[in-house]
């Protein structure tokens, strides 16, 4: 039998008693390990595999109901197995030969990834930000202007190098930074926050009038308002039903959105914790999601360039968390749902409810922790090992890659079986194309 799952396919050669994934002969417990994931993922997704549902329950001994299932976080996962967290030296990896094979898959897509990254970064990059125009940015009350607007991301000469290059990974694929796309990390104390209670909350957001409402996710609802001296804010307010589980979220968004500071990261402003109300204000971002701009939910559709230019922006906004915040930042939750943008079409990635600090020591190499992000950008290596790693968020910033070339989801449910698995799809519709500078579908299938 052969199952599909995610962007996998499993088989089961009974005639030789074999398994394979994606063709390749693996052994039975990294086979069984993988099918129990997607398993766990399909019941998430509730994608009609019903056909092949028990598809190798016979050899694996899963666990499925005890435990094993993913807990839904809104449209996320969230897998876990115990609440202990900790770091661990590459040398604490314990090496199974039995797993190198499947490990090799998904580290040629994780080459593909930096390939695609590197392009963007390295070749595509330069051509076209020469060209940009500076965005003016919302003036907005701060505590050490000053300083922060020193500190500021922008376009003056004075700018100051990257700091920390000990940090650099020590990858022959490293591309030198451009000193004119990053700055420091702004020190604690120097962010900006708009001091307010709950009662200006109230006023600014009209007692969170459902006409103010922008957007509604796992975490609550979000708001936009106009404050008192001027600048327009969202309001992200938590829901009051799972206060507790969302403490973490909320603390997590604030703590890190308080450490960084960059154009294509949204900017924290400030937040309550009072009582029974956590809320988070940001920066305002008045032009919807990437996602409802690839769905065509915000007029005329993104052209290529356009596409580029905010893939250059997400790009950005990670090698800046990675590589030049405090402490490194793994987001954990790219997707085109969390990517906001502005007027002029500039990324702002956004939602760093998951985020999570990285190893911070040289020597380590990952955080052992239990797996959040959402289904259909998870990092596989991650989902398999618990080891996550920045490059989690370059695996998702792959998936992203194809979905603003594509416009579809990384998963599409409403399509044909063999066309749901969108990476699937398109390297298959790929591999049959004449390539011609005429049709899109060709020159992004090229780009891919
Ligand atoms: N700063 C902002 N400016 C404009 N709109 C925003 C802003 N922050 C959030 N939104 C809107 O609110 C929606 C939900 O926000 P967000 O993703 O941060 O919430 P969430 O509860 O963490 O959602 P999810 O669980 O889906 O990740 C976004 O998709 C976007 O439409």
């Amino acid at each position: 039998w052969a199952k599909d799952c995610i962007a996998n396919r499993f088989t089961y050669s009974k005639d030789e008693d074999l398994f394979y994934i994606n063709g390749n002969k693996v052994e039975k417990e990294s086979f069984c390990k993988a099918l129990e994931y997607c398993y766990q993922t399909v019941i998430f997704f509730d994608t009609g595999y019903g056909e092949q549902e028990g598809a190798g329950r016979k050899h694996c001994d899963f666990k499925m109901s005890s435990g094993g299932l993913p807990r839904k976080v809104g449209r996320k996962v969230l897998l876990g197995s115990g609440t202990d967290e900790y770091v661990t030296n590459q040398s604490d990896q314990k090496k199974d030969p039995t797993k190198e094979k499947y490990r090799g898959n998904t580290k040629t897509v994780g080459m593909a990834v930096a390939g695609m990254f590197l392009l963007c970064c390295s070749i595509i990059c330069p051509c076209f930000r020469s060209r940009k125009k500076d965005i003016s940015e919302v003036g907005l009350t701060k505590d050490h202007s000053t300083n922060s607007t020193s500190s500021r991301e922008g376009s003056t000469s004075s700018e100051k190098l990257p700091s920390s290059p000990v940090r650099m990974p020590a990858s022959p694929f490293r591309v030198p930074p451009s000193p004119s796309r990053f700055s420091m990390s702004p020190k604690l104390s120097e962010i900006g926050s708009i001091n307010l209670n709950m009662s200006q909350v109230m006023k600014a957001t009209q007692n969170f009038s459902p006409s103010l409402l922008i957007g509604e996710g796992g975490f609550g609802t979000v708001y936009k308002a106009q404050l008192p001296d001027g600048p327009v804010v969202a309001v992200k307010r938590a829901r009051k039903e799972n206060l507790s589980s969302l403490q973490a979220e909320f603390s997590s968004e604030v703590e890190l959105l308080s450490k960084i500071e960059h154009r294509n990261l949204v900017r924290l402003l400030g937040y309550v914790d009072k009582g029974n109300e956590r809320i988070i204000i940001t920066e305002f971002v008045p032009n919807g999601t990437l996602r409802e701009h690839l769905d065509g939910q915000r007029g005329k559709i993104l052209d290529f360039y356009q596409r580029l230019e905010i893939s250059i922006d997400v790009a950005h906004a990670l090698a800046y968390l990675h590589l030049y915040a405090e402490d490194p930042i793994i987001h954990r939750d790219v997707k085109s749902s969390n990517i906001l943008l502005t007027d002029n079409l500039r990324a702002k990635v956004a939602d760093f409810g998951f985020a999570r600090a990285g190893p911070t020591d040289v020597e380590r190499t990952h955080i052992s922790t239990k797996v959040k992000g959402t289904a259909g950008y998870l990092d596989p290596e991650y989902l398999r090992t618990y080891q996550l790693t920045t490059k989690s968020d370059v695996f998702s910033f792959g998936i992203l890659l194809i979905e603003i070339l594509t416009g579809r989801r990384p998963v599409e449910m409403r399509r044909a079986a063999d066309e749901r698995i969108t990476i699937r799809w398109l390297t298959r519709t790929c591999s049959h194309l004449v390539l011609s500078e005429e049709s899109s579908i060709s020159y992004n299938c090229l780009i891919a």
